[in-house]
């Protein structure tokens, strides 16, 4: 029997005939705004900002609104199975954490990324673990459990760095590579031009250079002894775009999946499948990169029908279980949460990023029951999503 997920709403409701109400928010609205207070006001404006003045990061959530599922009665969806096959591995729900490169700092012990590899564990939702973490990847990996994670990759364009990064995450467990193409170069992110605020030029979450011998190797000193050198080297190799003539170098490093995250066009899908790899990621950074641009969720029609089976992974705007529905319905092969459980984190450690996992896995799980669509098969089929009449 595949696990009901919304059972956590029977969970939380028993607590509470004990008199116990949910230490952590029940809302999107409140969790943003509990971790405004608890993390430390730099890096609040680094998580919660983005590019320009942040219209195409609001459009991004917004746009979820425009779609609406149509209930349908009689259906007996007591039983519902969120399960979904991903590279080979049944995974019990479609949501995975998308990357967060500042993720380690979130937690107030200064190690979230282990902590969020926790997450995954106890959960079963996977995690896409980010280039740029305060710990490196080999430790990341040891806290996943059986929960396949990902390794998110920067830096492709030097070649014998990304060779030995892939490498390492091969060899310590990851199950595929995410390749972040819209982040060779900073979008324009005034809050964080503002206080001069951004945390890798500050030495932070760079574990992962620091780590990689071949990083290490180009350094005057080692990074212990001159972390600014280690700096101005890491700042150095991003700034050069990959290219499509690129693709087969990457693919040629590594016989895990490849997906290519940043994906909007059409177009680049079938460049992407062109050059042979396993999945698309749909996004536009969570409207951290390129203020202006179309909400990803509009995009994800089009990369889904010329994704033409390859798997689709979205991400950017996802704030509540009924995005998680929407998404799906829209053709998402599984969906990323990004600052949600980032706020998590800042409130309650694992036990925070799990709450926020569960809740979301819970009222999507609650949608299907009562609109009667029982599995994401159901969910993708003609009719069961209708665009919203504006009000
Ligand atoms: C603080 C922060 C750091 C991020 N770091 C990375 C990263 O290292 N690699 C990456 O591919 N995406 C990164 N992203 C983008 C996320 O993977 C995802 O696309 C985005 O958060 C989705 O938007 P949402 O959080 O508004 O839903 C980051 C996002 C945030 C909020
Ligand atoms: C030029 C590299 C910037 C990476 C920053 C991490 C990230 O993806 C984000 O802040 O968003």
């Amino acid at each position: 029997m595949p696990p009901h997920f919304g059972d956590y709403q029977n969970e939380i409701y028993f607590e509470g005939l004990f008199g116990t109400v949910p230490a952590l928010p029940m809302t999107f609205a409140e969790l943003e705004s509990k971790a405004r207070s608890a993390l430390p006001p730099s890096l609040w404006s680094y998580v919660a900002g983005g590019a320009g003045d942040e219209y195409t990061q609001e459009a991004n959530a917004a746009a979820f609104r425009a779609w609406g599922l149509v209930p349908r009665m009689m259906v007996g969806a007591a039983h519902r199975d969120l399960s979904v096959d991903l590279f080979g591995t049944t995974l019990p729900s479609p949501l995975f954490m998308a990357p967060v490169g500042v993720i380690g700092l979130c937690a107030q012990d200064g190690h979230g990324d282990l902590a969020t590899a926790r997450a995954a564990a106890r959960t079963g939702v996977p995690m896409i673990a980010s280039t740029l973490t305060v710990d490196p990847l080999e430790e990341v990996a040891a806290e996943l459990g059986d929960t396949p994670g990902f390794f998110q990759l920067y830096t492709p364009t030097d070649r014998d760095l990304a060779e030995s990064l892939v490498h390492r995450a091969e060899a310590a467990g990851f199950r595929g590579i995410v390749v972040t193409l819209d982040t060779w170069i900073t979008g324009w992110r005034p809050r964080d031009l503002a206080t001069s605020n951004f945390p890798q030029l500050r030495g932070h979450c760079l574990a992962n250079y620091t780590s990689d011998p071949v990083f290490r190797a180009r350094l005057p000193k080692p990074p212990e002894e001159d972390p600014r050198a280690a700096v101005v080297e890491w700042a150095g190799i991003f700034g050069k775009p990959l290219v499509w003539d690129d693709l087969a170098w990457l693919r040629s490093l590594t016989g895990l999946p490849i997906l290519l995250k940043g994906i909007c066009h059409p177009e680049d899908v079938r460049r992407a499948r062109d050059g042979g790899v396993d999945g698309v990621y749909c996004s536009n950074h969570g409207g951290r990169q390129a203020n202006g641009g179309l909400p990803a969720l509009d995009a994800l029609p089009g990369v889904v029908e010329a994704a033409d089976g390859l798997p689709v992974l979205f991400d950017s705007g996802v704030r509540t279980g009924a995005d998680v529905v929407k998404a799906l319905a829209l053709g998402a092969t599984a969906v990323g949460v990004g600052r949600p459980y980032a706020y998590g984190l800042a409130l309650g450690g694992t036990d925070g990023v799990v709450h926020v996992l569960r809740s979301l896995l819970a009222e999507a799980d609650l949608i299907m029951a009562v609109d009667g669509y029982p599995t994401l098969a159901d969910l993708r089929a003609d009719g069961a999503l209708r665009p919203v009449r504006p009000v």
